[in-house]
């Protein structure tokens, strides 16, 4: 913080120290006062005797008003530092989880921990460290000059309850993320919280409140809240058992201190060896001491501190990553010839291995479809195909040229993909469609507008475009004002607009993953239909669980336990007489049953 806003950090030290020490001039010039009254009384403040009492109540005021004035000033700072921090750390989350190439930061657990927290899942800003530094820096000031002024009365006993408040103040602070197991013991409190806090998320989240209601799940997610919450709370409660008793015995000393100090302070101003003034400053002083044991601001700081070493981390982890893949060539005009898997071995962490030892050749312009039940690896091949995932063993090359070896962005032009979850971008439709090519959106708006609206037209989502009510400016979200909301088979066709754009913009591979999955019968044989005079020349990799769509593809692979089992034309496949030909066959006589119009698409 301090070598990121070197002046913002001197000046909440300069308005901290101040935030300290007014309190204790307060008490000193209160304490003149008191020792001077006598001399008013004898004769009058406007003499010149008088005087000083004067130019005393004149500083009292005085330091009342930079009082009020350090408190609005640390306010204002607080805000505006918040929010300059808060956003400095979550950039450069969002700067180091972009470097990466593929989807680890998301997909490898121990890094998904960091991600979630350097990106305030818990709910808490990284910015939320100003506030609590300024808090806690105020109330140690505030201790410390208290302490200060003690001394300059009984400079022993300032020591000693420095000291005893220091230590009831060190126990008392809590490290709200202790927690030896975090990341590795599911049952850990860490990992606890996490799961009570995504329950909460549940409940919030407008995108789950269907199935909530439907599936009657309210009352179950309140309950299952409540306890994992409760569970939380007793976790917590237990952690710190032991820190409480031993706070207890060391506040129990500190207040005994403190009754032998001020019997003391009474004795000798009983005596006439301490004055009135001299009392009240002991008095004001003993009691600003316990401002050093003060916890003021720890919340706050063990929030806002709980990102910073994540982004670090997260920093070093992805830095490592992106240098983990060096390509530079060129992908251009690739692949002329073959996308090749050779020998691939591939798996997701801490699980069995999906391919081991995949082995399939690809040719350039040929259309394949890929059929395989759950679970099979269809994504997971095209997510190598596109080096969103790397092979732990073997290698996918283009035309020769290890993928690992090209410049992902530059193969990412050559691939135009929509997957299974294709995300439903809540933006104008502008965007929504112009993300497959943002060079091309970006260009002159006619020429953009002409693009777009002929990916939208290819994609079959003309009609969809025509009706929204600010055209291609319309947002795609009932949230956003003038928005519209579409359907999900209108979400899909608005998907496959970005990748027709995509095509256009100079695509040679072509991923469609359960691309018409939402789309009534007769749209997708429509959208099919122009897909063929499009596609032609392009490599397209189609996976999908609907026989109609791939028994168009020039060859057919059966991927079964990350193997491929059958791989030919559908007329190849059905006269084998395999797996490939049972499924269609027992599809083909549903969509018979079911929809006799529909019977030529099954
Ligand atoms: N991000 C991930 N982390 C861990 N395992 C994963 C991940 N994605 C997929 N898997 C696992 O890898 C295997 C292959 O999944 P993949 O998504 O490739 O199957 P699929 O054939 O596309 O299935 P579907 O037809 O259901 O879409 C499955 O066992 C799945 O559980």
């Amino acid at each position: 913080m301090v070598r990121e806003f070197p002046l913002a950090a001197a000046w909440i030290a300069f308005l901290v120290a101040l935030a300290g020490l007014l309190p204790a001039a307060f008490a000193a010039l209160v304490a003149d006062l008191v020792e001077s009254l006598p001399v008013i009384i004898g004769s009058g403040l406007g003499t010149a005797t008088g005087q000083p009492v004067l130019f005393i109540l004149v500083a009292i005021g005085v330091v009342l008003l930079a009082q009020e004035l350090v408190a609005s000033l640390a306010t204002v700072t607080t805000t505006v530092v918040y929010q300059r921090y808060d956003e400095h750390l979550l950039t450069r989350v969002m700067k180091a989880l972009l470097a990466v190439p593929g989807l680890d930061p998301f997909e490898d657990p121990a890094l998904a921990i960091k991600t979630d927290r350097a990106v305030r899942i818990p709910g808490f800003g990284p910015g939320e460290l100003i506030t609590g530094l300024m808090e806690k820096g105020a109330v140690r000031a505030q201790g410390l000059a208290a302490a200060v002024l003690v001394a300059t009365i009984w400079p022993l006993a300032a020591v000693v309850l420095s000291v005893a408040w220091l230590l009831v103040g060190r126990r008392l602070q809590v490290d709200f993320d202790a927690d030896p197991d975090a990341g590795t013991d599911p049952s850990s409190w860490t990992e606890t919280r996490r799961r009570a806090r995504y329950l909460k998320q549940v409940g919030l989240m407008p995108a789950w409140a269907k199935e909530l209601r439907i599936f009657g799940l309210v009352d179950w997610l309140a309950d299952r809240f409540g306890r994992q919450n409760a569970k939380v709370l007793a976790d917590l409660w237990r952690i710190r058992a032991v820190e409480q008793r031993v706070v207890l015995a060391l506040f129990t000393v500190v207040v005994a201190a403190n009754v032998v100090v001020l019997a003391l302070a009474a004795r000798a101003a009983m005596d006439g060896s301490l004055s009135l003034g001299q009392l009240i400053i002991l008095l004001q002083g003993l009691l600003g001491m316990a401002f050093l044991a003060s916890q003021n601001g720890d919340g706050f700081i063990a929030n806002g501190s709980v990102a910073v070493p994540d982004v670090l981390e997260l920093e070093r982890a992805t830095a490592g990553l992106a240098a983990a893949r060096p390509g530079r060539l060129p992908a251009d005009g690739l692949p002329r010839r073959e996308i090749h898997f050779e020998n691939v071995r591939f798996g997701y962490a801490g699980r069995t291995p999906v391919f081991d030892g995949l082995s399939l050749r690809i040719e350039a312009g040929q259309s394949v479809g890929i059929v395989g039940l759950n679970g099979a690896g269809k994504t997971t091949l095209i997510k190598l195909l596109a080096g969103l995932e790397t092979p732990q063993l073997g290698q996918v090359t283009v035309d020769g040229t290890p993928l690992v070896d090209l410049d992902l962005e530059s193969w990412w032009r050559r691939v135009a993909a929509i997957f299974q979850d294709f995300v439903h971008y809540e933006l104008p439709a502008r965007d929504a469609i112009g993300f497959g090519a943002v060079d091309l959106a970006g260009s002159q708006r006619s020429t953009a507008d002409h693009d777009l609206r002929s990916a939208a037209q290819l994609a079959g989502a003309g009609e969809i475009i025509a009706d929204l009510p600010q055209g291609l400016d319309t947002p795609l979200s009932r949230r956003l004002a003038g928005g519209v909301d579409l359907s999900g088979g209108q979400w899909q066709r608005i998907a496959l607009a970005r990748t027709m754009l995509t095509v256009q913009a100079g695509a040679r591979v072509l991923v469609l993953d359960e691309p018409t999955a939402q789309l009534d019968v007769r749209a997708e044989a429509d959208i099919y239909d122009r897909f063929l005079d499009l596609t032609r020349g392009l490599t397209t990799i189609v996976i999908s669980h609907r026989f109609s769509t791939v028994r168009r593809a020039d060859r057919i692979l059966v991927l079964d336990g990350g193997r491929i089992t059958e791989d030919g034309s559908h007329a190849e496949l059905v006269a084998t007489g395999g797996r490939y030909a049972r499924l269609f066959a027992k599809q083909a006589l549903r969509y018979v049953d079911d929809n006799p119009a529909a019977g030529d698409h099954g």
